[in-house]
């Protein structure tokens, strides 16, 4: 009850973000909310949408708004996918699931990333809503193939392979906060964890957390894991590249997507090893710091390969106009990483719906005030460029 009166009282990403900064321990929400060296990208993805004003059009009937697309061969409702996020039950210990039924039940796509804490297995029997498996390839590669076909015999519709992690980025909030899985017991993290016992309840009478499309391997010995970094060091491959993802295009029969893309000849190989969409994206600041925003290297992108492929953009967006600005530079649609995690730690899955309505609710009455009833009338015309 008083979750969902907190909730009702976010009118924003933001007052999402704050009420998350309050449930949950330091360390998570600097997991979460952190990127990598000073954040420089991290701020930049956003404030970059700065930079472009929005544009309205007058005198046009907009009592109906189509906000329907089509992303990798299945119609969705509206054009904002939910980005792949390891270990979403150390957030809320609904995690996957939570951010899965609540995606399924906009009509858009959630995506499972390698290094969920539920099982694919799992997301597969939970939601029928559009799906799709994010891999990062292990040194193992049997690991990798074995990835593929699970995803497949659990019913995923997209295969998405994420190529801008060769190495676990500089993220100095998780090495103050000593951000591990499971936590590290210091006399600082016990009291931080002490001063949110709602989180301890849940986190100490559900079942275990662990990296659910791993653990085998974990258990066996083959991936030991003491903290995320050492384990993206010891397990993920740093050799892979493009006839490594070729090779995984070939594992996969339907939409193949590449996460990670940020320059013109990167998208170009994207189509031309025949990937189905690529999603502009720089981890959000997670990854290399002073990277682009993401929104800034689009319009070349789009320039020299839009309508060869599908174009989804995501980092920084937090607001419908974010996802409007994106669309008219010729994204085909965006996705969300934090915005939906900021609602799902902030009250669970009625959280994750707070977050999915806020930001659909803006796109639609953002494109009313700007005279656009559907996507396809959101175009270039509908900028204004400001050279700051
Ligand atoms: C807590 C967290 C965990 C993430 N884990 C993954 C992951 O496992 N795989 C992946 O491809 N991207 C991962 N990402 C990156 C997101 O998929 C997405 O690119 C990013 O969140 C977009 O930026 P935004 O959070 O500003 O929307 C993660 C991001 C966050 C915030
Ligand atoms: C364990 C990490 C590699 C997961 C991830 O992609 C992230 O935290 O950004």
């Amino acid at each position: 009850m008083i979750h969902q009166w907190q909730l009702s009282r976010c009118f924003n990403i933001d007052d999402l973000r704050k009420l998350a900064k309050k449930r949950l321990p330091a360390s998570l929400f600097g997991y979460i909310d952190g990127g990598s060296d000073d954040e420089y990208t991290l701020r930049a993805n956003t404030s970059a949408f700065d930079r472009y004003s929005l544009m309205q059009k007058a005198l046009v009937d907009v009592s109906e708004i189509d906000l329907s697309t089509t992303v990798l061969g299945k119609k969705i409702d509206w054009p904002v996918l939910c980005a792949p996020t390891g270990m979403s039950r150390m957030f809320h210990h609904e995690g996957e699931r939570a951010v899965a039924r609540e995606a399924a039940k906009s009509g858009t796509f959630y995506s499972l990333s390698t290094l969920s804490t539920t099982s694919i297995e799992d997301v597969g029997r939970e939601t029928d809503g559009p799906k799709m498996f994010q891999v990062y390839v292990h040194k193992d590669r049997e690991l990798s193939r074995e990835f593929v076909q699970r995803a497949k015999s659990s019913g995923f519709d997209a295969l998405c392979l994420t190529v801008d992690l060769p190495a676990h980025g500089n993220r100095e909030r998780d090495l103050r906060t000593g951000m591990t899985l499971p936590p590290k017991l210091t006399a600082k993290s016990v009291l931080d964890v002490l001063l949110h016992p709602a989180w301890v309840y849940h986190y100490l009478t559900t079942d275990a957390i662990e990296l659910a499309n791993v653990a085998h391997k974990i258990r066996e010995g083959s991936g030991e894991v003491s903290n995320l970094l050492q384990y993206v060091s010891k397990q993920f491959d740093p050799t892979v590249c493009w006839e490594d993802a070729e090779w995984m295009k070939s594992l996969w029969d339907g939409p193949f997507v590449v996460k990670g893309i940020m320059s013109v000849e990167d998208a170009r190989r994207a189509v031309d090893i025949g990937a189905s969409a690529i999603v502009i994206s720089n981890h959000g600041g997670r990854q290399l710091d002073s990277s682009p925003a993401t929104i800034e290297m689009l319009p070349k992108i789009a320039d020299a390969v839009g309508g060869q492929i599908e174009l989804i953009l995501d980092s920084g967006i937090r607001r419908g106009t974010h996802v409007l600005k994106a669309l008219a530079l010729g994204a085909d649609a965006c996705m969300i990483g934090r915005s939906y995690l900021y609602g799902l730690a902030a009250g669970g899955q009625p959280g994750v719906a707070r977050a999915i309505q806020l930001l659909r609710t803006e796109i639609e009455l953002d494109m009313k005030l700007m005279g656009c009833r559907q996507l396809s009338d959101v175009t270039a015309d509908c900028l204004y460029f400001r050279d700051q």
